[in-house]
């Protein structure tokens, strides 16, 4: 069954699915309950999180592109990028997608509509998103708009009641740490991408926004792992806002026990970057290498971990001695609800590990992960929380309150 709820938190993103039935069948003071429930977004991934409408035009002007150049399907010369790309590195092409593929992927992406055979399907609509971010200025929009989504305007002048000053649209969040993975482009080299995301995400004042977190994907070279991580600390030294660095892709690729993979955490970590780890996303996902990233990688949050076993589950409660100072700290989990049950990772929201978690009073933040392919908001989320059955799990006011205050206490800051 699919519902079409306008969003009451932002008009320009549709939910649906479970996250919109959740939502539509909570009363008016649930809903207000929620909204000003100070909510803290912990995991949400840039390209998966621009509004349609903001994909829309990013489409129209990627077009008018294409019609206006002729030299548009020629692969960028080598080393035309920024100084501090070396001139061999290869770039790709300027447009990689034709019209046609565009214009067909945008209708895909539109007509999205919560049904994935499973999370491996999840990652092909990402071609079409990253040729529309593969420019600075179609970059900056895309993150302004995905700012704007989840905390309002960065001045804070979003639509007021003219008579009680009270915001007409209340951020979805109160406080945001967004996720990218920098690429390389035919008009951006990864610095320039990271450059051209924190200046955005500076516009925030940092108790709203605090900061990036720099995603390393599982199919990356270790070469490039390497660069990313490299450019993480060096923005972080030069006082840029970079807070972290996540592990993230389709969840089976990649060699997990590279020594210069585990190096490279253990530098992030040691210029005091946090480290957040999707992990044990699937049920393939074997145990030992869940237990190698707990134990190698020293994790203070992790995203999912669905599939995680006991011994697994023992560091994950215990902690892995990552808060030196207080000794062991228990490692927060990252809980993407329509995230799971979309990408059937989860068959059922009563079957989710969520459960588990609140059982063992652990902390988790509720999260989005990517509110466009999942058609969901933070707000949304949360009411899968509060809702009764069959929508919601039908926690209480407090219960719900009591998970906000844990997703805050997870913050990287
Ligand atoms: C279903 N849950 C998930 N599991 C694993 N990785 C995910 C993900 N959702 C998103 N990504 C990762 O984030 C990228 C898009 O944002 P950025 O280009 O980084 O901004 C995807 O390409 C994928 O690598």
């Amino acid at each position: 069954m699919t519902s079409n709820i306008e969003n009451p938190i932002n008009n320009d993103s549709d939910i649906r699915g479970r996250a919109a039935l959740a939502l539509s069948s909570l009363s008016p003071s649930q809903l207000t309950f929620l909204q000003n429930l100070p909510k803290a977004e912990l995991h949400a991934h840039l390209n998966g999180c621009i509004p349609l409408k903001t994909i829309k035009e990013l489409v129209d002007e990627y077009v008018m592109e294409v019609d206006n150049d002729a030299s548009v399907f020629t692969t960028t010369p080598s080393g035309s990028g920024s100084a501090s790309e070396p001139t061999t590195t290869p770039r790709p092409p300027k447009h990689p997608l034709t019209k046609t593929e565009i214009l067909s992927g945008y209708s895909l992406l539109e007509k999205f509509d919560s049904e994935l055979d499973d999370i491996h399907a999840f990652f092909a609509p990402f071609a079409i998103i990253y040729a529309l971010t593969n420019t600075k200025g179609r970059l900056r929009k895309a993150t302004r708009a995905v700012l704007e989504g989840f905390l309002g305007s960065a001045d804070g002048n979003d639509d007021r009641d003219s008579n009680s000053n009270i915001s007409m649209t209340p951020p979805q969040a109160a406080y945001l740490e967004l996720r990218t993975t920098p690429r390389t482009t035919s008009d951006m080299s990864r610095l320039e991408y990271l450059e051209t995301v924190l200046d955005e995400v500076e516009r925030y004042p940092k108790d709203r926004m605090g900061g990036l977190i720099v995603s390393l994907d599982r199919k990356m070279t270790l070469d490039v792992v390497r660069e990313v991580v490299d450019l993480a600390v060096g923005l972080k030294t030069g006082k840029r806002r970079v807070i972290g660095l996540d592990l993230c892709g389709d969840p089976l690729a990649g060699n997990m026990y590279s020594p210069l993979l585990t190096q490279c955490f253990q530098d992030a970590r040691n210029a005091g970057l946090g480290i957040t780890l999707h992990i044990a996303e699937t049920a393939q996902n074997p145990s030992p290498e869940s237990i190698h990233l707990l134990r190698a990688f020293i994790p203070d949050r992790l995203g999912h971990a669905t599939f995680l076993d006991e011994e697994a589950r023992e560091v994950v409660f215990d902690g892995n001695g990552h808060g030196h100072e207080e000794g062991k700290r228990k490692i927060g989990v990252e809980v993407c609800l329509s995230s799971n049950l979309i990408c059937k990772t989860v068959p059922t929201l009563e079957d989710h590990h969520i459960r588990y978690y609140l059982e063992r009073d652990h902390p988790i933040a509720i999260c989005t992960d990517d509110t466009l392919p999942f058609r969901t908001s933070l707000l949304a989320e949360y009411a899968l929380l509060l809702a009764s059955a069959p929508w919601g799990l039908g926690m209480s006011e407090g219960e719900v309150e009591r998970v906000a205050r844990g997703g805050w206490g997870m913050r990287f800051l």
